[in-house]
């Protein structure tokens, strides 16, 4: 596996395979991998003739510095996951290499944004889509993969992708989860045992609201039960619960048949910060 910390070596790297005639995968991550990051890199090896990986602590995305601060780093680890995994590639930059300059330009992805992560983390959405957008630039790949975890994600990048019509394929793969069902996170790692063990109450919330979803249990009940049923455990302090439509992300105030429903979360549990989601398609 080729390793690259300048833009110009990505650049260079991408622009030979491309001109070779080779397809490229690319897989942005902020390291600390786990399965949810590898089965993406495994995707694209198994879909691509190139795999690149990125791993890069974005600081314009983090609304709250300690959070920057303590957010995993694992270059080395993360390394030989990725080597295992099949990638071809990884680009490990430094912030001044991402950002030589403060980057001032404004994304606005309107509704997609107000609710959820864009109305709760100010400047999240910016940020991610401006080193995206530079990412996507730099390696220009034929497709590049994303997680079900970070459900709005996908669909900002997605609008992202079709405003500023780059040339690629955005696919999703579910969430991946621990064996109790906890949601895997980067952030997992910075829960104490003891928050650990209650952790897997938030996809038992989630399955739970799904299951009432479908048997046609109005939104705001849906919202409301589990809402108290995350109080119920105080180390949970929830910051939402939404039962919104799938794809446009707006919360519901009833079902339409044929249409698939998101239920989404963000919980704090102790210091650590954690959201996750499931998907319920109505018949
Ligand atoms: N459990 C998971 N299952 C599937 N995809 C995932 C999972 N966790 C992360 N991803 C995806 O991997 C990519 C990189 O995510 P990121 O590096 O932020 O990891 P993370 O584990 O979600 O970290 P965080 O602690 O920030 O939530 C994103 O597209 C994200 O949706
Ligand atoms: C897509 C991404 C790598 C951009 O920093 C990040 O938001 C993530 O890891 O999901
Ligand atoms: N997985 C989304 C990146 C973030 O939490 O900032």
């Amino acid at each position: 596996m080729d390793l690259f910390t300048t833009a110009a070596g990505l650049l260079a790297y991408a622009e030979t395979a491309r001109r070779a005639g080779q397809r490229i995968g690319f897989v942005p991550t902020m390291g600390a991998l786990h399965d949810g990051h590898l089965q993406l890199v495994r995707a694209a090896a198994n879909d691509c003739d190139v795999v690149i990986a990125s791993i890069f602590v974005n600081p314009t995305q983090f609304n709250n510095p300690e959070d920057f601060r303590l957010y995993p780093r694992l270059p080395e680890t993360d390394a030989d996951l990725l080597r295992s995994a099949g990638c071809t590639a990884l680009f490990l930059p430094s912030v001044e290499e991402m950002y030589p300059q403060p980057a001032v330009l404004k994304f606005n992805f309107g509704a997609l944004e107000s609710v959820m992560e864009g109305a709760h983390r100010p400047g999240h959405f910016n940020g991610v889509a401006t080193v995206v957008s530079k990412l996507f630039h730099l390696v220009r790949p034929h497709r590049a993969y994303f997680g079900q975890k970070d459900w709005q994600q996908v669909a900002v990048v997605k609008q992202l992708v079709a405003d500023l019509s780059f040339d690629l394929e955005i696919v999703a793969y579910p969430t991946i989860r621990e064996a109790d069902g906890l949601a895997m996170s980067s952030r997992n790692r910075r829960l104490t045992p003891e928050e650990r063990a209650v952790a897997p109450q938030l996809y038992q919330a989630l399955a739970q609201a799904a299951e009432q979803v479908r048997q046609g249990m109005p939104p705001a009940q849906v919202q409301a039960g589990a809402l108290a049923t995350l109080a119920r455990e105080p180390r949970f302090t929830p910051e939402y619960f939404e039962v919104a439509d799938a794809q446009t992300l707006q919360p519901l105030t009833d079902y339409a048949p044929g249409r698939a429903v998101v239920l989404c979360l963000a919980v704090h549990l102790g210091a650590v910060r954690l959201i996750d989601n499931v998907i319920v398609s109505l018949g």
